[in-house]
């Protein structure tokens, strides 16, 4: 057990899925893992292991924000054997050519987080992706005819900030979607020598003021469940 974790040893599985919440977490464990049973709920920050087409897998929930997604990653990646972890999560989009339901994969992860600063010494640590599992996640999406996005997402301290003219920027340099928990996640697996990918769906526009509609968010949920799966799949 850790200060976070109520699950015993080998009660994970090597790849985990992670949600932000933990009733997303659920969900995926209900509706897509087979024979999932519940391995931690400290916090109700619930975590499950089951089996999707004969394979163990684990999904847990993460919370909002580097600081809650970092205890989990780090106890699952240090006391549990957890190898891999696939964000599975949702974000906003500051761009004109990405929209509503589209999927983005986090190749790279900007952040205003002054955490990656504190693990490197006050330099700039670039929080990228595991090259493998990124393929993975193209080629699977690439084979489903998903419409997804590969590139720098960013991971924002603050879901409410008061620095607007930021999603500007943002949009000038190509950020395709703002989250809470990638550049976080990424820095964590590289201490850990473990392997993150974080891919979320466009669930409203920021700049736009947009927001998906409950049933379309359902339908986009399922695709990106269901290529985060295909990549846990082919992990060893
Ligand atoms: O939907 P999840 O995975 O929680 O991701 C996004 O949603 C939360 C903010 O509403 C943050 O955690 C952000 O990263
Ligand atoms: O962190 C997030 C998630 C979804 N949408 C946003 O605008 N920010």
């Amino acid at each position: 057990m850790t200060p976070h974790i109520n699950a015993k040893a080998g009660d994970f599985a090597e790849t985990v899925l992670m949600p932000g919440d933990p009733l997303r977490a659920k969900y995926i464990a209900d509706n897509f893992l087979q024979g999932a049973r519940q391995v931690t709920d400290v916090r109700n920050m619930l975590g499950f292991t089951g089996e999707y087409q004969g394979k163990r897998i684990s999904v847990m929930g993460s919370g909002m924000g580097i600081p809650s997604a970092s205890i989990y990653a780090r106890e699952l990646m240090g006391e549990y054997g957890v190898k891999s972890i696939i964000r599975v999560g949702s974000c906003g989009a500051v761009s004109e050519d990405i929209n509503l339901r589209d999927l983005v994969v986090g190749m790279g992860a900007c952040t205003d987080s002054n955490v990656n600063r504190v693990r490197f010494k006050g330099y700039d640590y670039a929080a990228i992706a595991d090259f493998d599992l990124l393929e993975k996640a193209v080629a699977a999406a690439r084979k489903r005819e998903l419409n997804v996005r590969v590139g720098n997402i960013f991971s924002a301290d603050l879901f409410y900030t008061p620095d607007t003219e930021m999603f500007q920027v943002m949009a000038k340099y190509g950020v395709l979607g703002v989250e809470m928990e990638a550049a976080g996640l990424y820095s964590v697996a590289a201490e850990m020598g473990a392997k993150a990918l974080a891919i979320c769906t466009v669930t409203d526009h920021i700049l736009r003021g947009e927001a998906m509609a409950a049933a379309d968010r359902q339908t986009s949920l399922t695709d990106m469940i269901e290529l985060a799966l295909e990549c846990a799949l082919q992990e060893d």
